[in-house]
């Protein structure tokens, strides 16, 4: 997601980030920018003594990082990117500069310098435009540097040795990473933590503001305020204090034009992110690039038996995309893709990419038909939803069918222990967990609670396959197995049911009827823990129905009205790891 609208004006720009160091590329991908990583070859070693202060030594090698890659793009293919950015962060203590220490003693002396004392962190950052013109580059430079001062606690000489022992320090400026195992020596920060980390994320965001936004609006296009003041237009260039053509139409006839309409452009735009993604899942490029050396487009090209060039464009997307990262050695993958994008990755959701490659959404299967008719099309009208994936999965090869069983799986791993311990269940001595397919959840609720039993209830199609996917160890055996169809079949007796991470995929009428038999089946005092529903305000509720959110969710306060309704009193939402709410209603008394 992207935040600031700022960020929001590189998306359509070929971004160059000239730096190696993975905490950059780490804080500007999470802010939601899209890039390619060209790490520079500048060396580091202008003569600090002629520079009149640290940070303005900082700001100069930031700058010469970013035009060495600009220039050897600009060589190289004959088209600099858009724009480059470069950084250098660096530590001063009583007039000395600090950097990356170049050995474990040098390590020491910084260290041992920082100790119990108060240092300043500076990080200068250069925003290069290119501009290539006649096979010429031209370059305009923006630049700025962040201060954050950072106060050491006394290090033990055994604390400073273990720390160096780590072998942390060593690719970090002062010597230590503040976001790591470096964090134990800091008692205070003043100022930016992300400065301190190597990038000045604010900073940055504001600087960029100044640079597109330069009358302080948001949105250049409604152009009134800008008049006879310079800046940076959509493309990066700069822009010229005459009236544009929008501009001239709307002092004519006294309209504004309405403010550009950047979000939808970019949600017209945002297919090209989820097809390279699926393309390279398909073409296994990240089981190729997994564990193995860097390999270069053309040798990528040869292994896949695809053209070099498209091959080139398409890991170049996944560079953008934080999927791969690219050297001078050749491109390989990321942390993300060895865990999720990898056939066997130890949280692999390469089953469900293609699951939705080869399934493209239903909404798009007869919506022209759905408006003449007047159908609500969110009750199946605009193609049949069949459900969770897993269970809709008839259709799918032997192969397909087990890597969306292992993306399943995957996904209920990364949250399971989060929603087993979102409420206290210790009240309940058995639970169902309705299509619990794997039985990674139903692990994590008997792994919490040592008296609770646990049955899945899930297909017989699916439940043959998850033999696979059993954890070894202790309470393994609170969890058991029964097929059946929770829409035809008898539910099995439970004081608790569960139901997580199914109901986005049911149209309306069957979230309704599962919920019923749900509410049908549940004695009173017992427990409904409903997984996986958005954040709403609870006044939308009624107003909405059972209006679902554009991934497929429905909000936490419609499914709260629906629970009521169906006879369950006290429900409670709490959250249930990083994206999803839970829901514990109680039945009452019939
Ligand atoms: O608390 C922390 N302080 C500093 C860092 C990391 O330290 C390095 C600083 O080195 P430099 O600015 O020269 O950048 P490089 O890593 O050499 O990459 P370039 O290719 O951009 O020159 C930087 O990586 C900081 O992130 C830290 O992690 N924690």
């Amino acid at each position: 997601m992207v935040l600031c609208p700022v960020i929001r004006k590189l998306l359509h720009k070929r971004v160059v980030l000239a730096s190696a160091s993975p905490r950059r590329q780490e804080i500007l991908r999470q802010a939601g920018l899209r890039f390619e990583v060209v790490p520079s070859r500048f060396k580091e070693m202008l003569p600090k003594a002629l520079f009149p202060s640290p940070p303005a030594y900082a700001v100069e090698t930031a700058k010469q990082k970013a035009l060495e890659v600009a220039r050897r793009m600009h060589q190289k293919d004959l088209r600099a990117p858009d724009v480059v950015i470069g950084a250098d962060t660096i530590v001063a203590v009583g007039g000395l500069i600090l950097e990356k220490p170049v050995d474990k003693q040098d390590a020491y002396s910084m260290l041992s310098r920082l100790s119990g004392k108060e240092h300043s962190v500076f990080t200068g950052v250069a925003i290069v435009h290119c501009c290539s013109r006649d096979g010429r580059l031209d370059t305009d430079v923006s630049e700025f540097y962040e201060e954050t001062r950072v106060r050491f606690s006394e290090l033990s000489e055994d604390l400073l040795w273990e720390y160096i022992d780590s072998g942390e320090p060593m690719d970090k400026a002062g010597g230590y990473g503040i976001q790591a195992l470096g964090g134990m020596l800091v008692e205070q920060v003043h100022g930016d933590f992300l400065n301190v980390v190597g990038f000045p994320l604010n900073r940055f965001c504001k600087k960029l503001a100044e640079l597109y936004y330069p009358s302080g609006r948001e949105d250049p296009r409604p152009a009134q305020s800008h008049q006879g003041r310079g800046g940076r237009d959509e493309d990066g260039g700069e822009r010229t204090q005459a009236a544009g053509p929008e501009e001239a139409v709307s002092s004519r006839t006294g309209h504004s034009p309405p403010p550009f309409p950047t979000g939808l452009l970019e949600l017209v735009d945002s297919f090209k992110a989820s097809k390279a993604l699926f393309t390279a899942c398909k073409l296994k490029v990240f089981d190729l690039l997994k564990d193995g050396a860097p390999l270069k487009a053309v040798d990528v090209a040869g292994k896949l038996g695809a053209s070099a060039c498209g091959t080139g464009r398409l890991l170049d997307t996944c560079v953008a995309l934080g999927f791969l990262q690219k050297t001078d050695r050749g491109y390989s993958n990321t942390e993300t893709a060895n865990l999720h994008l990898t056939s066997d990755g130890a949280y692999s959701l390469r089953g469900l990419v293609l699951h939705h490659s080869d399934h493209p959404w239903d909404l798009s299967a007869r919506p022209e038909s759905a408006g003449r008719d007047g159908v609500d099309p969110h009750d199946g009208a605009l193609g049949e939803r069949t459900g969770p994936p897993c269970q809709a999965s008839c259709t799918h090869s032997e192969e397909t069918r087990l890597g969306l069983l292992r993306a399943m799986h995957s996904l209920a791993k990364l949250t399971a222990r989060h929603v087993a311990t979102a409420f206290d269940l210790s009240r309940f001595s058995s639970a169902c967990d309705l299509g619990g397919c794997t039985g990674a959840l139903a692990h994590a609720l008997a792994r919490e609670y040592p008296r609770l039993r646990v049955t899945v209830f899930d297909l017989p199609e699916v439940l043959q396959h998850v033999a696979g996917f059993q954890p070894d160890g202790p309470r393994t055996e609170q969890v058991s197995f029964l097929p059946g169809d929770f829409f035809e079949d008898s539910l099995p007796e439970a004081d608790l049911y569960v139901v997580s991470r199914i109901l986005r995929d049911w149209p309306d009428g069957k979230v309704h009827e599962l919920l019923s038999r749900v509410a049908r089946a549940c004695k009173p005092g017992g427990g409904l823990l409903l997984v996986d529903v958005a954040a709403g305000p609870e006044a939308e509720a009624e107003a909405e129905g059972l209006r679902r959110r554009a991934g497929g969710e429905r909000s936490a306060a419609v499914y709260a009205h629906l629970l009521r309704r169906l006879g369950f009193a006290d429900v409670r939402a709490a959250g249930a790891g990083v994206r999803p709410l839970a829901l514990l209603g109680t039945r009452g008394a019939p």
